[in-house]
């Protein structure tokens, strides 16, 4: 039977109730020959995901960078960082104001440290292999340079939250952003970026647009969350549950998108796996909670992985 693309937004419009969705990343539906509209299924996931190798180490891994939190948002920073530590990069630094050190050492004894006016020595930040910006930096001071730097440098980020905000005040940074990079908004970040919209069909239209202009992944996150690549086909994630909604849980996807690019996944693989394997972990807890917490959902990625990949290959 058919699934059309209505049944995975959250309002309608003529248009949607009429898109075939295919179901899977390779598969064609009889119905439309190469949809742009794809279900990501466990199939899928399973040929994306690489295994801990033996005579693997931190390195083998990747480092990443997350810069994030401000005062009243250090938390965001320290979600973000454990979004990235539980979704297995090698090594996880993030840069905070130094007011959360005390803080981050307490709380993740794992993660390292960089000062913020690291930022602007772009010859310091060669050595990380992703860098994602954005979870709760308000409007962090040389946010622009930063951001300008990163741009200067063609170094792919992952940007999220403030760091959207950023780039919808300035479109002309916007359009400058590294091929590659990822974009993670939800709705309303989403239209601080790229206009008003009508309805989710509309939006959807202007992500594919956007995300093949720029060069760019756009995670579109919703209960379904969409991922659109480079060529501008969508991508729709299937994991994840009302349980979930509450603050801090894109701050721990924006880590574990992180992880995965520090693990030399490509953007729109590390994209889809971190969606995929957020959501499952979500669904796993809410098994047993009525709702459950970002700091949960961090702590249950590893656990997630592992059961995939063991029920995966039968052990
Ligand atoms: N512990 C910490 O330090 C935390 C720090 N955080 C950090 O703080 C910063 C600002 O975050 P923020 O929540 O104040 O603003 P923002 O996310 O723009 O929401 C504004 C309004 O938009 C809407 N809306 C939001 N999401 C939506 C969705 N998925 N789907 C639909 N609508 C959605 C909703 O409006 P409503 O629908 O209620 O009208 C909401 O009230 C940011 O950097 C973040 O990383 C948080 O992560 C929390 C934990
Ligand atoms: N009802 C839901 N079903 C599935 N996923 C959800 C639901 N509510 C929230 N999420 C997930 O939680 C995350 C919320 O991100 P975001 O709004 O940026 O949160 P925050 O800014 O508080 O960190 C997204 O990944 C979204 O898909």
């Amino acid at each position: 039977m058919s699934v059309f693309l209505n049944a995975f937004l959250p309002d309608t419009d003529p248009s949607s109730k009429l898109q075939v969705v295919d179901r899977g990343l390779s598969k064609q539906s009889a119905e439309a020959s190469a949809s742009p509209y794809k279900l990501i299924e466990e199939e899928d996931i399973r040929e994306l995901v690489k295994p801990r190798m033996p005579f693997s180490h931190k390195g083998t891994y990747g480092h990443a960078l997350i810069i994030a939190g401000e005062i009243r948002t250090m938390g965001a920073a320290m979600l973000a960082a454990k979004g990235c530590l539980y979704g297995g990069a090698g090594l996880t630094t993030v840069s905070i104001p130094e007011t959360g050190l005390t803080a981050l050492n307490s709380a993740l004894p794992e993660v390292m440290f960089l000062e913020r006016k690291q930022l602007i020595k772009m010859k310091s930040l060669k050595k990380y292999n992703a860098i994602a910006i954005g979870p709760g930096i308000g409007k962090l001071l040389d946010g622009m340079a930063v951001l300008e730097g990163f741009f200067a440098l063609k170094r792919p980020v992952i940007a999220d939250a403030d760091a959207l905000g950023l780039l919808g005040e300035h479109q002309d940074l916007l359009y400058h952003l590294p091929k590659d990079s990822i974009l993670t908004p939800h709705v309303k970040e989403f239209d601080v970026l790229f206009g008003q919209h009508k309805n989710w069909w509309e939006r959807l239209q202007t992500a594919r647009m956007e995300a093949k202009k720029l060069g760019t992944v756009i995670v579109l996150k919703n209960q379904f969350t969409f991922i659109i690549d480079q060529q501008g086909d969508v991508m729709i994630n299937q994991t994840g549950n009302p349980a979930m909604a509450q603050g801090g849980m894109g701050d721990v996807l924006t880590g574990l998108v992180a992880a995965y690019v520090a693990q030399g996944y490509s953007a729109k693989a590390a994209a889809i796996l971190a969606c995929y394997f957020h959501g499952k972990a979500g669904d796993e807890l809410a098994k047993d909670n009525f709702s459950v917490t970002a700091s949960q959902v961090a702590e249950e990625i590893p656990k997630t992985v592992k059961r995939f990949i063991d029920l995966r290959s039968g052990n």
